[in-house]
């Protein structure tokens, strides 16, 4: 069954492929496309409407992102959202300027709600700006359906020719009702009926995915966690036995994950190769201490690894990888700064032999491969997993990684995972673990002064990773894993919790 499609038209904003979400989360069919994709080839994927993000230019600069003025005159609904908006009525022939008060944050908002995009919602809320111009003249046809005290055009409409802007970004949560605005574009302005499921999108991927790849060889780098273990059962149904799945043991897996990987694994209809590789990655990090040169030199190892795998394969086409979006906007993708390097982001070094990289979670949220590995029939306790770093504890140890750390912090987060069960809480924390700091202090012991390492405690909870809140652990589950670490594991005489949101601080220490 063909779906219907509504397609994101980027121009550069921070939130493309959120709003690509909300809308697939509406139960309606969506593909993001550069703003450059000409009409013809827009057109010919039959959208029910179109929707321009936002983006940090202005329109009135002579080379800022434009569209063709006939995308208007084609019948079909658009909607705009803050760069978007202000570029379709620059182009109509309304005027956009730059005032002197700017709007960032919670804004209060007043919405008309006989304009279709606020029907049946509050007259008034909490919108999230996030602009500098704003449109001070409409386009002919137009009027305004939102008002700030500051901004005169919150939002517009020309309900004629379906066309519908919001100066403010009803994607993000901060806006109060926002996804029902999205909602009401789609059902009542394009029509939607709905027609889109996960289900839908695991069909679609698997048939793209085998048209690709055609008889090529194709080897899928498989953690076990739950990314990876979605994009295997992709292409397993996909390409069948022309897939080959490398699980690199880089000796930094927590304690005894190896062997459980290879066991849940082994004994499905699928080619598996462990590589221990512990002592290859030991050697190549030995002796450095900066976070970003770890995971660089990680993630160049990685690569290293497939080769060599691939070569005892003989000829292998593509690399499948389980990236998923986060891991892509972090990396720094498009104009996003880089927070961190994530080991699988970055493409591939011209020196390898791999044709391509196919990344077929590039576009999802963590939340929504979970969705997908359900769909594809995988256990619940691979698809609630917890992730787990491609780097592993090699960015968790912090400073200089030695044999002996390594096994100290195995020990350690062993133990908090275990207190963490026994409490019944490794379903609503959403990811927890031990660093091992590089810091020493002084303690006394069986009435001896020790000097040892201490271990911090990490839980947060989140749905998507982009943003995180630290767990509320109970003290005597704290008390517990504390008193169990500094008992059990040798080396360790202090444990602290971390009690830091991200942002400011991110989820890994490095
Ligand atoms: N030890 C490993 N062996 C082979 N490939 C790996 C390994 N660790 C990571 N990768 C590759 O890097 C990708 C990104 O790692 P990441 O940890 O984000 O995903 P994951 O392990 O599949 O899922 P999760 O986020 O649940 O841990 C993986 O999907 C996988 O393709
Ligand atoms: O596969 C991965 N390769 C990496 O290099 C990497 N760095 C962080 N993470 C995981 O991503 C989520 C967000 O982590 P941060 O808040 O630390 O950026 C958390 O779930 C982290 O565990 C990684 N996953
Ligand atoms: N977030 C945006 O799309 C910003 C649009 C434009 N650059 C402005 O500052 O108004
Ligand atoms: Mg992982």
């Amino acid at each position: 069954m063909k779906h219907q499609t509504v397609i994101v038209l980027d121009f550069g904003g921070q939130y493309n492929q959120l709003i690509a979400r909300r809308v697939r989360e509406c139960s309606v069919y969506c593909e993001v496309l550069p703003y450059k994709t000409p009409l013809d080839e827009i057109l010919a994927k039959n959208p029910i409407g179109i929707i321009f993000t936002g983006g940090p230019n202005s329109v009135y600069l002579e080379n800022s992102p434009k569209v063709e003025k006939k995308i208007f005159q084609q019948g079909i609904p658009v909607l705009g959202i803050c760069y978007g908006t202000q570029l379709m009525a620059h182009i109509l022939g309304g005027h956009v300027t730059s005032p002197e008060k700017r709007e960032y944050g919670k804004t209060h908002t007043y919405y008309h709600t006989d304009c279709a995009l606020f029907q049946g919602l509050p007259e008034e809320g909490i919108s999230w700006m996030s602009h500098t111009d704003y449109i001070d003249r409409l386009p002919e046809g137009f009027k305004v359906s939102a008002h700030t005290a500051d901004c005169p055009t919150a939002a517009m409409e020309n309900p004629k020719e379906k066309l519908y802007g919001m100066q403010f970004h009803p994607e993000v949560l901060h806006t109060q009702n926002g996804i029902s605005m999205l909602r009401n574009f789609l059902f009542n302005v394009c029509g939607a009926k709905g027609d889109w499921t996960m289900g839908d999108y695991a069909k679609n991927t698997i048939h793209t995915l085998r048209e690709k790849i055609g008889d090529g060889k194709v080897l899928l780098a498989l953690s076990g966690g739950v990314d990876s273990s979605v994009a295997a059962a992709l292409l397993s149904k996909a390409v069948g036995n022309q897939l080959t799945c490398i699980f690199v043991d880089h000796g930094f897996m927590r304690k005894n994950e190896g062997d459980e990987v290879q066991a849940a694994f082994k004994d499905r209809n699928i080619n598996f190769v462990r590589v221990n590789a512990k002592e290859r990655f030991l050697c190549k990090l030995a002796g450095i201490s900066d976070p970003e040169t770890k995971r660089k030199m990680i993630g160049e190892e990685f690569i290293r690894v497939f080769e060599d795998e691939a070569k005892k394969i003989g000829k292998v086409d593509y690399l499948v990888q389980g990236t998923i979006y986060p891991d892509v906007i972090e990396s720094g993708a498009g104009d996003a700064a880089v927070i961190k390097s994530h080991h699988n982001v970055g493409g591939l070094p011209d020196y390898v032999d791999f044709k391509e990289i196919i990344e077929p979670l590039r576009l999802l949220f963590k939340d929504e491969v979970r969705a997908l590995g359900k769909e594809l029939g995988l256990p619940d306790y691979l698809v609630y997993r917890q992730p787990f770093p491609g780097p592993g504890l090699a960015i968790r140890i912090i400073g200089e990684i030695t044999e002996n750390k390594l096994l100290t912090l195995q020990e350690a987060d062993w133990i908090f995972r275990e207190e963490i069960a026994k409490a019944g809480l490794d379903r609503s924390i959403n990811q927890y673990f031990a660093v091992l700091t590089n810091m020493r202090s002084v303690g006394v012991m069986g009435d001896g002064r020790t000097y040892d390492y201490t271990i911090a405690l990490r839980a947060v909870t989140t749905t998507d990773f982009m943003t995180a809140d630290w767990a509320h652990i109970p003290y005597d589950v704290l008390e517990a894993a504390s008193n169990r670490i500094v008992n059990e594991v040798r080396g360790i005489n202090r444990v602290c919790y971390d009690i830091t949101s991200k942002p400011p601080a991110t989820i890994e220490w490095e």
